[in-house]
């Protein structure tokens, strides 16, 4: 792809192919994945968006291991996938913060379920709170911090094995509106600068054009992706630019599939 992201076209780091999705419930058969055929390449920002229920989470708890597909398959890095893949952080929309342990022992906590000894990440955490502007607030506890405050400590904690690839469902759905722009430009910084691979799960059409290499345009029952939207807008993105012709007319572009789909009823 053509653009200064540092966006490798030719290398997928995710596959799925094929990828369906049953679960049984006592109401029946949910079919939450239909014949999902995606690629996320190495270093892209990509945004799947869609309307409740399309089956977002489902494909991201998918590539996490944390769900079992019920046929399909899922590849990462050219292995296919048989659990939760070790180079991968998450973030959701719960930042699932423990109150009774420090900012700093939360962005640990990841190590001591992966059994290693946390000494060495003690200066690395310190660096990312650094970059998150937390460093002074290592010492104190979730339930001291805003919202926006606590959602950075869940990325600095995603982001402290260096993962390559970073899921992230619905990270800043719960936060308002000043507190979510001042992180999607900190998370567009952190990006440009790692080029991690990101998935990111949002309902923001403005948001997932912001951020985005690609938008994945989801349509439910069944969850299904319905088309890929190219976002060529220059790098970086600036809040400023959503009120540009190109960014509207991404945005537009974006809405007349939902409209398409019969997704607005107002
Ligand atoms: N554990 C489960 N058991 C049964 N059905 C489920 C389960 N989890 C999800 N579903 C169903 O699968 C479908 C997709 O759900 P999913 O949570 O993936 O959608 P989503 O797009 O992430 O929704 P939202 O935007 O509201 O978070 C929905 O119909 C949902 O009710």
């Amino acid at each position: 792809m053509a653009d200064n992201s540092g966006v490798q076209a030719a290398d997928a780091l995710v596959k799925l192919r094929s990828v369906y999705k049953t679960y049984q419930s006592e109401r029946g058969n949910v079919l939450a994945l239909e014949n999902v055929n995606l690629d996320i390449r190495q270093g892209e920002f990509l945004s799947l968006l869609g309307p409740s229920g399309c089956g977002k989470s489902t494909l991201l708890r998918c590539l996490a291991g944390l769900e079992r597909i019920s046929s399909g398959e899922v590849w990462v890095r050219g292995n296919e996938l048989a659990g939760p893949p070790e180079d991968l952080g998450i973030v959701f929309q719960r930042d699932m913060l423990l109150d009774w342990r420090t900012v700093l022992d939360n962005v640990l906590l990841p190590l001591e379920f992966l059994r290693r000894p946390t000494k060495g990440y003690v200066e690395p955490a310190l660096k990312l709170l650094e970059t998150f502007g937390l460093r002074r607030s290592a010492d104190r506890y979730p339930w001291e911090l805003s919202g926006g405050m606590r959602q950075r400590v869940a990325i600095c904690r995603a982001l402290l094995s260096d993962p390559a690839l970073l899921l992230m469902d619905e990270p800043f759905g719960a936060l308002d509106a000043i507190t979510r722009d001042n992180l999607n430009i900190e998370l567009q910084r952190i990006w440009t600068q790692t080029h991690k691979t990101i998935l990111f799960i949002t309902h923001s059409i403005s948001e997932a054009i912001l951020l985005s290499n690609r938008v994945a345009v989801m349509a439910r029952d069944p969850g299904r992706i319905e088309e890929i939207v190219e976002v060529d807008l220059p790098w970086p993105r600036t809040l400023a630019m959503r009120e540009t012709p190109e960014f509207i007319h991404h945005a537009a572009a974006v809405r007349k599939i939902f409209e398409r789909l019969g997704a607005f009823t107002g």
